[in-house]
């Protein structure tokens, strides 16, 4: 049997190779066919072999040698490498030993030398935090002086945030009044709904996802909660050697729902992840939790009747924070078929099951028979509906290694090739932006990879696409033919993709691609024209994310370091 991923995806993880290749030998030409994830199980419990792999430790000998690797990258300018490197030193580097210190005072070497001054005062005030050597102290105290005068000379922030900027549903304050769920039967399951006309431009959808996870080569370079990317002030996990966070809420966050569950086993996880299968087992923890570690009671709900159907999250309040009534929603998913690429979950969720019993607090909490089945058998159904996709990084707009993001409503937004919406995975957060005027009873739908405007070759899905363009059925190119005043407005817009000078600012461009496609979407969509237009747009729209994004991050950091030195 072929695999379904590239060799890029599969540089990790190579317990899980081996174990698909051990247990495609064991099933012989049932392989793929067998829809017994139990038989799966039984198998991978008795590869020893491939599984115990030792768990690494905090070591500062080890961290030292990063950090050396770290400076030879910063001499030579890569920069980005160098942070990266700093960032595992950090990693391994034994709490309360300079080591981490030094990584921190590292890191704000590099931001400085990138001129991000802000940044590297939020790692001075890390590394004074963490008993910075005091002979090496001068030296880090002359940097602090030297970037409060660079950021005394910066123009002050402005901070542009790309908030949803319609009415919003008041039960659910992170999406647009106006926006419902709807069964499309035989054709993409639950999707979404427009309720009303909706302009180009208009935000509507900024979702915080509850669970994320990035690829596995992402794990220095971005936060493990949130998944928000190298960002300035990451700090380790206090037990493990595998994971950054952004941010001390995001540490506090993810051992909660999840991180306790994989700290003492981190090595072993990794080495049979596939992809971003993991969201499977993390989405299992979360839920755990928030029925107080009683599995029992989970497994009661979730096979009743009251967790089995469709979920839908707009019956909900999310004014009302209730965690657990939203997961019992979340749990139920939605209409999925089972793909191709099926055995590789359900090599996933046995490989899963075998490292996580072997986590004393699992093997503590999940007791009988009936459990340990219901644990492997909800890793399966988690993993089959969040990953149901590749999400094609080409495009750009999956906002960096973000490959799974757990969200409520944001999961909803089918696929297209004529997507009407653009969806971006920024900060943590699911945000959709309309990108030509939608009309009342349209379904609301975003590209994960290929359009027609912008085709995607080699780009694969785990499911037969049956929207309009593929289906052929109703649409085609118009062949009108553009005014004379349409052109100029599109030349204007085509030169300002190469302004350079600055005298055309993000939010002009927006504006001028906004105007171009909603003065001209209903006589010239679909069109190749019309198309080009698009195209530009959702590269402004993208780098208006991008730039809202580094001027968050750049408040944040004013505030760190602010509240550092109070
Ligand atoms: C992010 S979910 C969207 C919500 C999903 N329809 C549901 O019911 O939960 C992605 C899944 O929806 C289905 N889907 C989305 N777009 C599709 C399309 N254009 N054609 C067929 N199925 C689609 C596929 O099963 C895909 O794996």
């Amino acid at each position: 049997m072929t695999s379904f991923y590239s060799d890029r995806d599969r540089k990790v993880g190579r317990g899980y190779n081996t174990l698909m290749l051990k247990l495609l030998a064991q099933f012989g030409d049932d392989f793929g066919f067998n829809l017994d994830v139990e038989l799966y199980r039984d198998n991978a419990l008795t590869q020893t072999a491939i599984l115990d792999v030792p768990e690494q430790s905090k070591c500062n000998r080890k961290a030292a040698q990063m950090r050396q690797d770290g400076n030879r990258l910063y001499v030579a300018k890569k920069f980005d490498d160098a942070l990266l490197k700093y960032n595992e030193s950090i990693c391994f580097a034994e709490a309360g030993s300079d080591q981490l210190a030094m990584g921190y005072a590292n890191r704000s070497a590099v931001f400085f030398e990138q001129g991000e001054f802000e940044f590297a005062l939020a790692n001075i005030a890390l590394a004074k935090r963490h008993k910075y050597p005091e002979h090496l102290m001068p030296k880090l105290v002359a940097r602090e002086h030297n970037c409060w005068e660079k950021v005394e000379a910066k123009e002050k922030l402005h901070f542009s945030r790309m908030a949803i900027n319609v009415n919003v549903n008041p039960k659910i304050p992170f999406v647009a009044d106006g926006i419902a769920m709807k069964v499309y039967n035989d054709e993409h399951g639950r999707g979404l709904i427009a309720e009303k006309d909706f302009q180009a431009g208009a935000v509507i959808m900024n979702e915080k996802a509850v669970l994320t996870l990035t690829t596995l080569d992402a794990q220095y370079s971005n936060c493990g909660h949130c998944s928000v990317k190298l960002t300035y002030n990451m700090i380790p996990c206090p037990g493990c050697v595998s994971m950054l966070y952004c941010s001390e809420e995001c540490l506090q966050e993810n051992e909660r729902f999840t991180h306790r569950f994989e700290c003492a086993i981190a090595d072993k996880l990794r080495n049979v992840m596939d992809y971003s299968t993991m969201i499977g087992p993390k989405q299992f923890f979360y839920g755990l939790t928030l029925f107080g570690d009683d599995v029992q009671a989970m497994m009661d709900y979730c096979n009743g009747e009251a967790g089995k159907g469709v979920g839908n999250p707009f019956e909900l309040d999310f004014r009302k924070k209730d965690l657990l009534e939203q997961f019992k929603v979340m749990q139920k998913g939605g209409v999925h078929h089972i793909t191709e690429v099926d055995y590789t979950y359900r090599v996933s969720a046995a490989a899963f099951y075998a490292q996580f019993m072997k986590h004393p607090l699992v093997s503590q909490i999940v007791k009988t028979k009936a459990q340990r089945d219901f644990m492997l058998h909800t890793f399966l159904k988690y993993i089959r509906s969040c990953y149901t996709l590749i999400m094609d990084k080409r495009v750009g707009h999956m906002h960096g290694p973000t490959v799974s993001m757990l969200t409520f409503v944001g999961a909803l937004c089918n696929h297209s090739c004529d997507p009407n919406v653009f969806f971006s995975t920024r900060n943590g957060r699911y945000t959709l932006i309309v990108l030509r005027p939608i009309r009342k009873g349209e379904q609301i739908v975003t590209s994960y990879g290929p359009t027609w405007w912008e085709p995607c070759p080699g780009y694969k899905c785990t499911y037969t696409c049956r929207c309009p363009v593929c289906k052929k059925t109703n649409w085609a190119l118009k062949k009108k033919e553009f005014p004379q005043a349409a052109y100029r407005h599109l030349m204007l817009i085509t030169a300002a993709t190469h302004s350079t000078t600055g005298v055309i600012n993000n939010a002009d461009q927006l504006n001028m691609a906004q105007q171009f496609v909603n003065r001209y979407a209903e006589n010239y969509h679909p069109g190749e024209v019309f198309g080009a237009a698009i195209r530009i747009y959702r590269q402004f729209l993208n780098a208006g994310l991008d730039l809202a994004e580094k001027k968050l991050e750049q408040m944040r950091a004013v505030a760190f370091w602010e509240a550092f030195d109070d």
